[in-house]
């Protein structure tokens, strides 16, 4: 065979390849439509059954020289390939999706904002120990011009003998303080039953890092009039991350603001590993405000300045942080809650770099 034949047998492939790409693109228009059919009655887009009938209609008109299994191989593929189609359109229509609405999600406190080019920083103690502990907290947050103090009332500990946080006289303590020096007060809920009680005392309901695929809670969350703030999961995917705080506002809660806290990985050098990059993600997929908890992420006081100064510049709308009067004294979490005095450093610090822009405090 002369090279001129070779090239012509080239020329005719390369017209069959652009047929093909035509013919399965004109399929790709068919998929996509009966993905939007789908969606809308609530079945599943995967449907094996009729992926068989297909395969089996190649089986019966196959004349070769490819065999079956080597087709059916490939249909596959372009099979695969549609159910990609179908769920990054299904993805585009999520209610938290940056598709469905470009404005930023922005979550009011009066005028105090999460979200919309504000940089809030979320302090307080890890756990509420005591009245006089989690004052102590709010007069040193208000000191900075802060607006929101935390506290964990209800703790979700590993172990069942770990002290499990003071519940309900928690709450009703932080709500005091909070109010005691004009702050919004967040606090972690982690059982359905807990929500309309913590919704009295709570400027934010936190749902956890352990409970972000706890769906029922997430759904009544959704019901709730209460801004939500939602943490990624331990061992949670992006996606995954998404489709959780979906759960919120499909139960018609608008106002969703995220946490990355790290993620469980091999490596120990930190307490979990900050996935940084998630939050410019989360800011192009989602409308929603993303937070950064330096204190869970990293576990090191040694890491909280340059873990939080790495979350403002990527773009985050604020940073968690946690501190304690007494850290050494703490009931949980003792070795990575900073002191009063390393606070007021890492403020600084911040406010020096001038990634701290606090626009407005309560
Ligand atoms: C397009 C559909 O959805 C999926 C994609 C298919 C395809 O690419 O042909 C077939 C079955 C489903 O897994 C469908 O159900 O027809």
């Amino acid at each position: 065979m002369s090279l001129n034949t070779i090239d012509e047998l080239r020329d005719e492939i390369d017209a069959i390849n652009l047929q093909i790409m035509h013919l399965i693109n004109e399929r790709a228009i068919l998929v996509q439509k009966i993905g939007i059919a789908k969606q809308a009655s609530g079945v599943n887009r995967f449907d094996p059954e009729r992926e068989r009938d297909m395969l089996d209609r190649i089986a019966e008109n196959n004349k070769g020289p490819f065999q079956t299994t080597a087709l059916q191989h490939i249909f596959k593929e372009i099979f695969k390939a549609g159910l990609e189609i179908q769920k990054d359109d299904q993805k585009e229509k999520l209610l938290v999706s940056r598709s469905m609405k470009s404005e930023d999600t922005v979550v009011s406190f009066g005028s105090a904002y999460i979200g919309g080019g504000s940089m809030q920083l979320i302090a307080g103690p890890c756990a509420v120990e005591s009245y006089e502990q989690t004052a102590a907290a709010a007069r040193e947050v208000k000191k900075h011009g802060l607006s929101f103090l935390r506290g964990g009332a209800y703790k979700p500990r590993t172990s069942p003998y770990d002290f499990q946080g003071l519940g309900l006289e928690g709450l009703k303590i932080l709500r005091k303080a909070a109010d005691d020096y004009a702050l919004k007060a967040v606090s972690e809920v982690v059982s359905v039953y807990d929500l309309e009680t913590a919704a009295e005392y709570l400027d934010i309901i936190q749902i956890g890092a352990r409970n972000m695929q706890n769906f029922d809670l997430l759904k009544e969350a959704g019901k709730m009039n209460k801004p939500i703030l939602l943490k990624r999961g331990l061992s949670a995917t992006i996606e995954e991350f998404i489709y959780s705080a979906e759960y919120i506002m499909s139960q018609g809660n608008k106002e969703i603001i995220l946490c990355e806290r790290g993620i469980r990985t091999y490596e120990r050098a930190t307490r979990n590993t900050l996935d940084i990059t998630a939050v410019p993600i989360l800011k192009k997929e989602t409308h929603l405000p993303v937070l950064v908890d330096v204190t869970h992420s990293t576990g090191r006081k040694d890491l909280l300045l340059p873990a939080a100064k790495a979350a403002m510049a990527i773009g985050a709308d604020g940073v968690m942080a946690e501190i304690h009067p007494d850290p050494a004294t703490a009931l949980s979490d003792s070795a990575q809650q900073m002191d009063f005095s390393e606070f007021d450093d890492f403020i600084l610090e911040l406010q020096a770099s001038g990634l701290l822009r606090m626009k407005e405090t309560v």
